[in-house]
């Protein structure tokens, strides 16, 4: 659980914030009500026991933002509460180091102050390239980055900053200056969309405001956003974690689009597509992947004995196995209880080994549903790789299959 300090004198706010927190399994808040408790809380606790601290800005004893200046001093990323918003407060505010500012106004304000207090967890594991060639602006980025708790990396000019990606995949988030010598920023976002292993790669370009048509060169170019300087902190930050949060969602799709619904395996859908990569992999190297396809035994019987539900678990739980039992493969639920595997570096006598062992291991589990018990078994189709296209090799596995069913089942078929 993520503790975070809330400073806030109303007891009003502290319910609801309380309330919304209820039923959350990764946040939780330790409340002080004035600026006095805040220090006693903050002396005795570890300031890194605190994910963040939510501050009001007019406490009885701290009428003008002071807990905020105090929270910030300690190094403690700061959401500040506030009860209106007028020019001054807002002036004072985004010239603070702070995460972000509320106007205290209804639930979704409470509401908004867990996401970002949530993004802030989230921020912590994700990586940011600024690329500039000047020290004082990169500072600058650095600075309003690290406020929201983002991982930081420098890079002076474009050169720098490819050597940088190639060698960390986990930066999700670059953000270019224009102007640098050997190469611009648009140069740079050109040569970054070259290459599709940064395909997935949010990019912002910073253009000058004296130079027209910039910001769409850099759009058009391949960048997601941009900005045009001067900007303000708080839009730097807006457009920053919008981008993220796109970038997650796109994320979440594509996951979506690549997961059997059901088994929560990975899909026929993927499995073509990276089944095709390492084929295309082994094409100098015959005899050494084998594709396999696994089919449960008389699985109608499991439904129309013990019924959907309990053949939906039967599923679940042999798609728990294969992912177990074939971790270091690439493996799919085809549909129905139909099962896909490619088991590369592996000679199909190696193939054939783990897969009978794994034959064996499944008829001795014994699957526990609601009110019953079962075993079940299942057949396979095998298929050593020799050149040839996916679905010639799958034609190949699949009438194996088909023989191993005809067979008497529960066995294993690798020849013609
Ligand atoms: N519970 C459940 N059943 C499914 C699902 N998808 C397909 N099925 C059922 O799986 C059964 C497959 O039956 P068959 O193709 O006749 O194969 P089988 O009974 O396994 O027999 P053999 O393969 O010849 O051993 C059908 O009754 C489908 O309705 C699913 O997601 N959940």
């Amino acid at each position: 659980m993520n503790k975070f300090l809330l400073v806030e004198d109303s007891a009003l706010v502290v319910k609801v914030i309380n309330h919304l927190l209820k039923t959350s399994t990764d946040l939780a808040a330790e409340v002080a009500t004035s600026k006095k408790q805040a220090i006693e809380m903050l002396r005795t606790a570890k300031r890194s026991e605190y994910v963040a601290a939510v501050v009001d800005l007019h406490l009885p004893d701290a009428p003008d933002g002071e807990v905020v200046d105090l929270t910030l001093k300690l190094g403690l990323p700061t959401i500040v509460l506030t009860g209106s918003l007028n020019e001054h407060t807002r002036d004072q505010m985004i010239d603070k180091p702070i995460v972000d500012y509320i106007v205290k106004e209804s639930r979704f304000s409470y509401e908004y102050v867990l996401k970002l207090l949530r993004r802030l967890l989230k921020n912590k594991e994700i990586d940011v390239l600024v690329v500039d060639d000047s020290v004082t602006s990169r500072t600058y980025l650095k600075q309003l980055l690290n406020n929201q708790q983002l991982r930081v990396h420098e890079a002076s000019d474009g050169t720098e900053a490819i050597a940088l990606l190639q060698q960390d995949p986990n930066i999700q988030l670059l953000i270019t200056d224009y102007h640098m010598p050997n190469m611009n920023g648009i140069e740079l976002v050109k040569n970054i969309r070259q290459n599709t292993t940064f395909d997935d790669l949010v990019i912002i370009g910073i253009s000058s405001h004296d130079t027209n048509g910039l910001s769409a060169q850099f759009i058009k170019n391949g960048a997601n956003d941009f900005l045009t300087k001067p900007f303000s902190n708080e839009e730097f930050q807006c457009r920053v974690i919008h981008n993220l949060e796109a970038l997650e969602n796109i994320r979440k799709i594509k996951q979506a689009a690549h997961t059997d619904y059901l088994t929560n395996l990975p899909n026929r859908r993927y499995f073509q597509s990276k089944a095709n990569e390492i084929l295309d992999q082994h094409k100098s190297k015959p005899g050494i992947c084998t594709l396999a396809i696994i089919d449960i035994d008389h699985f109608k019987r499991i439904n129309d004995q013990y019924g959907h539900d309990a053949g939906d678990q039967v599923l679940i739980e042999f798609s728990d196995l294969i992912a177990q039992g074939f971790q270091r493969f690439t493996f799919a639920r085809a549909g129905g209880e139909e099962f896909y595997l490619l088991l590369p570096g592996l000679k199909t006598a190696q193939a054939i080994k783990l897969i009978e062992n794994f034959r064996e291991m499944i008829e001795d589990h014994l699957i526990l549903l609601e009110q019953d018990s079962l075993t079940i078994t299942f057949s396979a189709g095998l298929a050593g790789f020799n050149g040839e296209s996916l679905p010639e090799l799958m034609r190949v596995a699949d009438a194996r299959l088909y023989s191993a069913k005809n067979s008497g089942r529960n066995q294993l078929c690798w020849e013609d």
